[in-house]
Parts: C-alpha cells; sequence; structure tokens
C-alpha cells in the first residue's frame, strides 16, 4: 500500500508548468478572484522530483471529531509528518501573506478556503523533508478541494479516515478545547457543522464509494479510539513489507 501512490505522486512531483499547464487552468480557471488577480499554481510551486514513495492519508471527520489528537497519535505510533490543513492557514493568517484577511474571515465565519491557496500550502509542506509517509488532517473539505487535489497530484490518498462524531459531542468538544481559536464559538460552530454536512460529506461519500474509507467511531477515551485507529496503519505497514 505504501508503494501504491508512488507513481501516481511522480506526476505531481515531475509537474511542468508547460506540459501541464492547461491540466491546471482547467482545475483553477474557475476560482474565485481575490483583489482582481486569479488564484492559481505557479512555477515555483512545482515540487522537485525527489519524492518517490509516498503514502497519502486524508483524515476527515466534524469539527471537534478529534482529528488533531489522534494524528499526534498517528505520529507518535508510525511515524507520519502531520499536516493539518487548519494550521497550516493559520499560520497563513499570521503571516505577511496577501490572503491573510480572507482567511481570517473565512476560519471566522467557518466557510472554506479557496483550493488553490489551501492545496498550495499543502504542497509546500509536502517538499520539506525525507518523511514521505503524510497525514493530510481536515482536508479535502469539499468535492472542489478533493477535485482540485487530485487534479494537481495526479494522485488519490492511499485511504481516508473519517472520524465520526454526533453533533451534540463535536459541540462540547470544540467549546471546552481552549486553545483561543476564533472559530471555537457557539456561533461559528453552528455555521461548521452546516458546512460540513453540505460539503464535507459529499467528500466522505466519494472515498466511501472508492473503497477507500475507514469509518472510526470518535466517541471514547482517545485510546479506546485509536485502538480503531491502529489496525488500520498496522494493515498498511504489513502490505508495505
Ligand atoms: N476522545 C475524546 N474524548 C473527549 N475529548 C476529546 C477526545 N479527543 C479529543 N478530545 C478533545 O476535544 C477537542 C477537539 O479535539 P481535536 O483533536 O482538536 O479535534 P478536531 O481536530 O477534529 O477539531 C480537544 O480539546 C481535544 O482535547
Ligand atoms: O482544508 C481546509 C481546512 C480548514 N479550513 C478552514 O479552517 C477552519 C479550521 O479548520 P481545522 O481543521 O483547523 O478545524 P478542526 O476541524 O480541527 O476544528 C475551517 O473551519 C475552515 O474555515 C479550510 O478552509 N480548508
Ligand atoms: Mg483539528
Amino acid at each position: 500500500m505504501w508503494k501504491r501512490a508512488t507513481s501516481s505522486l511522480k506526476s505531481l512531483l515531475s509537474f511542468h508548468i508547460t506540459q501541464e499547464g492547461s491540466k491546471l487552468n482547467n482545475a483553477f480557471h474557475c476560482h474565485r478572484f481575490i483583489s482582481g488577480s486569479p488564484l492559481h499554481f505557479q512555477e515555483k510551486d512545482v515540487v522537485s522530483p525527489k519524492h518517490m514513495d509516498s503514502v497519502i492519508t486524508f483524515v476527515l471527520g466534524g469539527p471537534g471529531s478529534g482529528k488533531g489528537t489522534q494524528c499526534a497519535r498517528i505520529v507518535e505510533t508510525f511515524g507520519f509528518k502531520h499536516l493539518s490543513a487548519g494550521d497550516l492557514l493559520r499560520k497563513e493568517m499570521v503571516s505577511d501573506s496577501e490572503y491573510g484577511a480572507m482567511i481570517l474571515e473565512t476560519i471566522r465565519e467557518g466557510r472554506i478556503v479557496p483550493s488553490a491557496v489551501t492545496v498550495r500550502l499543502i504542497l509546500r509542506e509536502m517538499q520539506y523533508g525525507d518523511n514521505r509517509k503524510f497525514l493530510i488532517d481536515g482536508f479535502p473539505r469539499s468535492e472542489e478541494n478533493r477535485i482540485a487535489f487530485e487534479h494537481i497530484t495526479g494522485t488519490e490518498p492511499d485511504f481516508v479516515l473519517f472520524f465520526d462524531c454526533p453533533e451534540e459531542e463535536m459541540v462540547k468538544r470544540v467549546l471546552s478545547r481552549n486553545q483561543g481559536r476564533i472559530d471555537d464559538n457557539i456561533d461559528t460552530i453552528k455555521k461548521r457543522l452546516k458546512v460540513f454536512e453540505a460539503l464535507n460529506l459529499p467528500v466522505i461519500d466519494h472515498y466511501a464509494r472508492r473503497g477507500r474509507l475507514h469509518r472510526i467511531n470518535a466517541v471514547g477515551t482517545e485510546d479506546e479510539i485509536f485502538e480503531q485507529v491502529r489496525p488500520v496503519f498496522a494493515a498498511c505497514e504489513q502490505t508495505a513489507a
């Protein structure tokens, strides 16, 4: 399983704007415009061809379902590189980025940041270091996100985890998260739950149909939940061995 993404990631890594430009344009032409400039990928975003043996895992679930918490356990036990799309966006937000204000407003309103911004941040992060096992947390959050990522990388995730959690439990967890996040308030959480149902569930359904989804019951102690997660990764390690 680890090896499966290798050939498909090659297209990402050996990607040339001249060869693939039309593909990219198709993916991003329809994108929103910010300050009059289209959000599109540029040659500087091309990832170098050193990244060959890769595995890509998406970690999905509603706000407060425990994605970040379980990702930390997966990193500890299976040595993945954790890429939290939300963390990358928050980092971008407080940098000098031209997208800072837009990201802040989008997160506050519980909406989804345009794919071109998020995908670029994720791909950029994937270039750093030698760890080729990626845990992409909180992305894709919409079909548009998913299609943009798959289009530009030419690959699908090896597998997808879905932390399935009742709304009541998610609200309780988010409201006691205590990390000073601008979206951890009851108004935003209500909006986020609606966005989750309307935009993220179709992505989850898509991967279920593709046979790549592992549904995890996200109610229980952290340990109990990790015991459902562990065999998914253990099985993949065995396949790779
Ligand atoms: N199994 C669990 N039971 C109770 N609280 C949890 C559990 N897992 C995580 N939490 C807490 O819930 C909050 C949200 O968890 P987090 O991992 O940030 O979720 P997500 O990344 O899906 O939004 C955090 O304060 C975390 O400590
Ligand atoms: O791919 C992503 C990931 C996050 N976000 C934004 O960032 C917020 C926080 O995301 P994060 O994954 O950090 O939240 P969590 O689910 O962990 O509470 C979301 O509500 C969105 O507004 C986004 O637009 N695209
Ligand atoms: Mg999180």
